[in-house]
């Protein structure tokens, strides 16, 4: 007799392969919600503010779709102020590759998660140091398909681990999601961790 899959615990309201990931690796399983909002920054808002609003505003259309407790994220680089979200296309990718080349910046990732206490929220900021990036290496990477649908054009996770020397903060934070602080958040939440077993 073949076992049940383990129930959802979570509602993930989110289209992010990477975050379902990150929740699976520490045994939280979702039923996944994907919703539409519009990510335009607001005239002078802060990139943690602009963050922090798009991670509520999903988990809060995300959770009109379940009875579980639901998650929302948002993932933004930040370079000399600006606030880089997905590249529209090459040129685009270029010029952040660009402005992030030899130097810091950094990634800002919030995540909210509504549920009997209301909506709980958290945002993490991570330093990452890139080494110097050459056009030629730029081109490459866009062919790869890789930088398209990531923040600031590139993945920590994936091929432009090359890239990336070294970082200060939460690599999963980087990928999407940060997992101690997520796994606080739904403690809070009450939603059982590791199957259960606290
Ligand atoms: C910087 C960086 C970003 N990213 C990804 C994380 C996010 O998925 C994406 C930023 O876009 P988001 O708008 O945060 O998320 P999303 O559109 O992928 O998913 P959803 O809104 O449905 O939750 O960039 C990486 O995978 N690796 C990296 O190194």
């Amino acid at each position: 007799m073949s076992e049940r899959p383990p129930a959802a615990v979570l509602c993930l309201a989110s289209a992010s392969p990477r975050r379902r990931e990150l929740l699976a690796s520490i045994d939280v399983t979702v039923e996944v919600r994907p919703v539409d909002i519009d990510e335009t920054p607001r005239h002078e808002e802060s990139p943690g503010d602009y963050v922090l609003r798009l991670a509520r505003e999903k988990a809060t259309a995300g959770g009109r779709l379940s009875i579980l407790p639901t998650l929302g994220s948002d993932t933004a680089v930040v370079c000399d102020g600006r606030i880089l979200g997905k590249p529209a296309g090459r040129d685009e990718a270029a010029d952040m590759l660009r402005l992030l080349s030899g130097r810091a910046h950094e990634v800002l990732t919030a995540v909210a998660v509504t549920g009997p206490e209301g909506l709980l929220d958290a945002c993490v900021t991570t330093r990452v140091f890139m080494r110097d990036i050459s056009a030629a290496e730029m081109a490459a990477y866009w062919a790869t398909g890789e930088p398209a649908d990531k923040a600031g054009g590139y993945a920590i996770q994936g091929l432009a681990a090359i890239f990336v020397e070294r970082i200060e903060g939460s690599h999963s934070a980087v990928v999407g999601l940060p997992l101690f602080e997520t796994a606080q958040l739904l403690v809070r939440q009450g939603v059982p961790l590791w199957n259960g077993a606290f």
